[in-house]
């Protein structure tokens, strides 16, 4: 038995959720090209979940489900004023989807109309958690969701108690739409591993929003602007980039398992970047980025990755850093639930093999012989 580190090429699920066949992303069939331009994010999230793009009164439908359960119980709102103020908010949030599933009496029912349920829950509560966790840790006081409105809309609304520009509900709800599936990836692994178990929704979200917080995956959003921070200007872009790559210190946000010569996504996410930039005046965290990628592709032919774009495109957008990868939550629970859904419908324990590398033949001595 030989390992493969990483399980690079490993194929260990089937799926029809979502492929990526010679750099090309589709969910369900669809391009996310197409998608990324025409679609809303709860069309994709509708998609995802039941195989087919909703039609108008199933998306109204959605709609008032959405709203119905965007509203968080109050026992977990208390609960989350009781987090330290300086909480890492993936921490936060990990624990509060964990501490969610006490508050739903059909967390354990595991019949397929109770999962669908939980599916609209988990996508109607999480962004009502993450925007009260960003106001508590301000000392501010949540703001209850607006009915009727995208989640993106609601979301900007709850996180500022304000009502978001037009082109800022535009931007994020394209970003959610980019960032709602991608095959295989870490956390939607651990999601699939911890529900394979026959363990129940929450667990698996939960699985999945810890492997999610770790900068080699989502948390590289927050990485890429922390790096941004640091760097501060345009002029002090090459010299910095150039030291941590001779001190082979990895750049945040470039490079990927399975896409080689480019992420799809990120032209995405750099359009939206450089057209907030403009919109505001202020290109400069978009000309450093751009910066960046030519130094980093032109030296090590690393190409950005989805999170490297949205890293400007959330600060443009007046969100806090730490919020970042969060939000990447938001979108990507459309996915892990999908997943689990398909997990349960063709179900097998995940339970792979390690090759052991350790000391044979140890004999035991008691411990007054060590
Ligand atoms: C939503 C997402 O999860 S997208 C990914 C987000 N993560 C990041 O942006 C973090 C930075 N990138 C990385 O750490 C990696 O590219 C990963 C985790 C995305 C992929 O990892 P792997 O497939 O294991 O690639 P691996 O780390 O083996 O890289 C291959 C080579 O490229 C180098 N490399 C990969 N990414 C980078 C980078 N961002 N900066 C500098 N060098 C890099 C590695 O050091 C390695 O070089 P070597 O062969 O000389 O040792
Ligand atoms: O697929 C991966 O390994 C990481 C990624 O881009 C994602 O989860 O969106």
């Amino acid at each position: 038995m030989t390992a493969t580190k990483g399980l690079e090429g490993v194929v260990a699920a089937s799926s029809s959720i979502s492929s990526i066949v010679d750099g090309v992303l589709t969910y369900r069939g669809y391009d996310i090209d197409d998608l990324a331009v025409n679609a809303s994010f709860e069309e994709v999230a509708y998609l995802l979940w039941f195989g087919k793009l909703p039609n108008q009164n199933e998306l109204d439908q959605l709609q008032k489900d959405l709203d119905k359960y965007a509203v968080l119980p109050d026992a977990l709102i208390e609960q989350m004023k009781l987090y330290p103020k300086d909480m890492n908010r993936m921490a936060a949030l990990r624990s509060a989807i964990s501490a969610l599933a006490l508050y739903d009496e059909q967390a354990d029912d595991m019949s397929r109309e109770a999962n669908e349920l939980k599916v609209i829950k988990l996508q109607a509560q999480l962004p009502s958690i993450v925007a009260a966790l960003g106001r508590i840790a301000e000392g501010q006081e949540p703001v209850a969701p607006l009915q009727g409105v995208s989640i993106a809309h609601n979301f900007l609304y709850m996180l500022t108690g304000e009502q978001p520009e037009d082109t800022a509900i535009k931007a994020l709800d394209q970003a959610l739409v980019l960032h709602a599936d991608h095959e295989l990836n870490a956390s939607t692994f651990a999601a699939r591993v911890t529900v394979a178990t026959l363990s129940d929704m929450y667990s698996g979200i939960t699985s999945a929003i810890g492997a999610l917080k770790g900068p080699l995956h989502g948390g590289a959003n927050e990485a890429v602007m922390k790096m941004l921070e640091e760097i501060g200007s345009e002029d002090r872009v090459e010299s910095y980039i150039q030291e941590q790559l001779s001190n082979k210190v990895k750049i945040m946000g470039f490079g990927h398992r399975v896409y080689k010569n480019g992420d799809p996504r990120a032209k995405h996410l750099q359009k939206m970047s450089r057209e907030l930039g403009e919109m505001n005046n202020d290109l400069s965290l978009y000309n450093m980025s751009v910066q960046i990628e030519e130094i980093v592709t032109g030296s090590k032919g690393l190409k950005p990755n989805v999170d490297f774009y949205s890293a400007s495109v959330y600060t443009m957008l007046g969100i806090p850093r730490n919020l970042f990868t969060p939000i990447f939550a938001i979108s990507r629970v459309s996915g892990w639930a999908a997943h689990i859904l398909e997990q349960y419908e063709n179900n097998r324990i995940i339970r792979p093999r390690a090759e052991y590398v350790g000391p044979n033949n140890q004999e035991y001595r008691p411990v007054t012989e060590r």
